[in-house]
């Protein structure tokens, strides 16, 4: 190194890259044949940038030097022959460990899927690239402003000392002033710009994500709890959109911040960005430290927030039964465990986050007093003037600050790529259930034929069948009653009627037709289905009354309230139909609840009533004026009751216990054959004499 040294300038680069090259070639076999595995790739890269980086640096001092001055060639002198080394083995700790240690123990799979993963987001801005093209060049012309006005103060502190003519001194404050107003300007437009665009996206994406939501079928509901999938909707979207668009935009307004600050600090002063340079990697490895530490804490954190905030929810949703059990201090006094739980993470946080700042701090100070003893040395000897120090001290903070950003720019994409995989794993998710077909007929009779339907909920063990082989036949304008125990399966031939489910063996045909076959708003409208605990949304009576269905008039939902004989009830309250029901319909009462949901089906006038424990809370007059009503059309009733005494109205009563039909018949048949069916009548007899 020193012999070459002595070469003479012209030539000088060739001469150092024919010596970078042949080194590294040399040092790379060496390195080949004395070591092996993880060792060896390791020793490969240290060694090409250990022999590269001298003839790197020089090219890039010769390419960036001022046209008039002639290239000198490295310095003579011992440090700046160490500093190459030092600087290739410390860059070489900073990859191997910091940075990248712990994705290189990861699968390359993983690695694909990351970057999959981010291409995937960033296509879905496709529909805002001019919003995209107009926003990163008002970045770029942002930062092309933001770079020089350092410059340009240095250059007017060095202009105070009035040697210079008052025009140059005007032109400088007023390029300066240009600078800044350019500065302000571009980056008002381009974070205005980007965040428009980012409030599309997201609407975007939610309502894709909430569309795919809505086709799924009902288990994956029962595996995916209302909350996690609300959050998924909202603020994993809201997050994935914004760390990917934000770090995008942070990650090309710092790499093209700091390759300009580079560029004119090198040309301010290259010994003192050698020194700011090497400030960098030791705060990557500080920064490093503390983003996998504060990691694991992050994710403690949001799951004592989750836990405390279920907690909470949980206890004020159920505050009627915690009341009655005057429960409230053993509720609090979880809450408050919670609470500490969550008090200790966010202590421990406190802790890591004063040491890193200590020891960042500890890092720049010691940079720059290096740097200032290295300044005095350099004004003294006239290779540098005290506003080039000032604009030099001017580019240092955000030169440190655009590292950081970009570091800190990748720790959050890569932290970001778990939710974004989430949500891209529901946006891909085929629904498990059959498409719905095209039948929508005018005329329907309304007959129910279950054919050896055999059924297992999804989320149940495989050897615990709901129905096993059940066959039956709902004829129309007949009223069927199906009953049975509890756990008969009574619910679940409902719910196959309804298409929530479908059987695994076996098909529910109506009019000769399987339920499929049929277009899924058709069949929903002519089979109406009544539940025991209807789900009302918050809003009007009205709304919820005509939930789904359209341009529907008040008249139709007062002649549908007749005949439910709950007009009455209604016109009682203060907005009657525009009274609002409360969230879940909790301003009503159970029975009126029931009330709203036998309205809900019967204004769709179908052809087959289902009423499953439908009228249960009602009185004995309301239920009677129901049944009449519903029977009055010809409709195809299935009645699911405990009450017997609406059993007993039913032209055909079916038996199911343990997901088998036992018997069935009329109640005179089924009463005279003393079977199943005969000996619950006479148990709950017994219980009400
Ligand atoms: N969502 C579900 N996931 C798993 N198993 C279920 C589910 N719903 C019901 N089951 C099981 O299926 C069987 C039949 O239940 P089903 O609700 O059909 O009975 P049922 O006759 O309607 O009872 P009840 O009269 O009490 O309403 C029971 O053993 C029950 O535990």
């Amino acid at each position: 190194g020193l012999v070459l040294l002595e070469c003479p300038t012209r030539g000088q680069l060739a001469v150092m890259w024919t010596y970078g090259a042949a080194k590294w070639a040399v040092l790379h076999s060496f390195t080949s044949m004395l070591t092996d595995g993880k060792h060896r790739a390791v020793l490969h890269r240290l060694v090409a940038l250990l022999c590269l980086i001298c003839p790197v640096f020089e090219s890039g001092r010769f390419l960036l030097k001022n046209p008039l001055e002639a290239y000198t060639g490295p310095s003579p002198n011992l440090s700046m022959l160490l500093l190459g080394p030092m600087s290739a083995s410390l860059a070489c700790v900073v990859w191997e460990k910091g940075l990248c240690g712990n994705q290189k123990t990861r699968k390359d799979a993983v690695k694909l899927d990351t970057k999959q993963l981010l291409l995937r987001v960033v296509k879905y801005f496709r529909p805002d690239t001019l919003h995209l093209i107009a926003a990163f060049s008002f970045l770029i012309l942002g930062v092309i402003c933001d770079t020089y006005i350092p410059l340009y103060q240095g250059m007017v502190i060095d202009m105070l000392r009035g040697e210079v003519l008052e025009v140059s001194f005007g032109n400088a404050v007023g390029q300066l002033a240009l600078f800044s107003l350019g500065s302000a300007m571009f980056s008002g437009l381009r974070g205005g710009i980007f965040m428009c665009t980012l409030a599309r996206l997201n609407k975007r994406l939610k309502h894709l994500l909430f569309h795919t939501l809505m086709q799924q079928e009902v288990h994956f509901f029962e595996e995916n709890k209302p909350g996690p999938l609300s959050s998924r909707l909202h603020s994993d979207v809201d997050k994935m959109g914004r760390t990917v668009a934000l770090n995008a935009n942070a990650l090309v307004r710092s790499t093209v911040k700091t390759v300009l600050m580079l560029r004119v600090m090198l040309g301010l002063s290259w010994e003192l960005t050698v020194l700011t340079c090497i400030e960098m990697p030791l705060l990557a490895i500080i920064q490093n430290k503390y983003i996998s530490l504060s990691k694991d804490l992050k994710e403690q954190m949001q799951d004592c927030q989750a836990q405390n905030k279920d907690q909470a929810s949980q206890t004020i949703g159920g505050i009627r039964t915690v009341r009655s059990f005057k429960a409230e201090e053993d509720e609090m006094r979880r809450y408050n465990e919670a609470l500490d739980q969550m008090c200790a993470v966010k202590r421990r946080s406190g802790i890591y986050r004063v040491t890193f700042c200590f020891l960042r701090r500890l890092v720049t100070l010691g940079i720059k007093i290096f740097m200032l003893l290295r300044a005095r040395s350099l004004i003294s000897s006239g290779r540098l003037s005290l506003g080039s120090l000032i604009s030099f001290l001017l580019y240092q903070k955000p030169m440190t600050n655009n590292l950081k950003e970009i570091l800190y720019s990748y720790g959050e994409t890569m932290s970001t790529v778990g939710v974004i995989s989430k949500v891209f794993s529901y946006l891909d998710r085929t629904p498990k259930c059959k498409r719905e077909g095209e039948l929508a007929p005018e005329e329907l009779e309304g007959r129910i034929v279950f054919r050896n339907v055999t059924f297992a909920y999804p989320s149940a063990p495989p050897d615990k069948v709901a129905l096993k082989s059940v066959s039956m036949e709902l004829q129309p304008g007949k009223m069927t009653a199906l009953v049975g125990p509890s756990g008969g399966g009574k619910t679940s031939c409902v719910s196959l009627m309804k298409r929530l489910y479908e059987p695994q063996e076996g098909q529910i045909v109506l009019d000769g037709e399987p339920l499929h076959h049929y277009k899924h708003k058709y069949l929903h409208q002519k089979l109406a289905v009544v539940s025991q605990n209807p789900v009302l949304f918050s809003g009007s009576l009205r709304y919820n009354i005509e939930y789904g269905l359209k341009d529907c008039s008040i008249e139709k939902v007062k002649e549908a309230a007749k005949k439910a004989n709950a007009d009455n009830f209604i016109s009682g309250l203060e907005n009657e139909y525009d009274t609002d029901v409360g969230e879940c319909g909790g301003k009503l009462s159970d029975g009126q609840k029931q009330c709203i949901a036998i309205i809900r089906a019967l204004i769709r006038d179908p052809q087959v009533i289902i009423l499953d424990e439908a009228t249960s809370k009602l009185d004995v007059d309301a239920q009677h004026a129901v049944l009449q009503e519903v029977l009055s059309c010809g409709r195809t009733i299935l009645v699911v009751a405990h009450q017997l005494k609406t059993v007993e109205m039913a032209d055909h009563i079916i038996f199911i216990e343990h997901g088998r039909v036992v018997e069935e018949g009329t109640h005179q048949e089924l009463m005279a054959k003393r079977g199943r069916y005969y000996c619950l009548k006479e148990a709950l007899f017994s219980q009400h004499s």
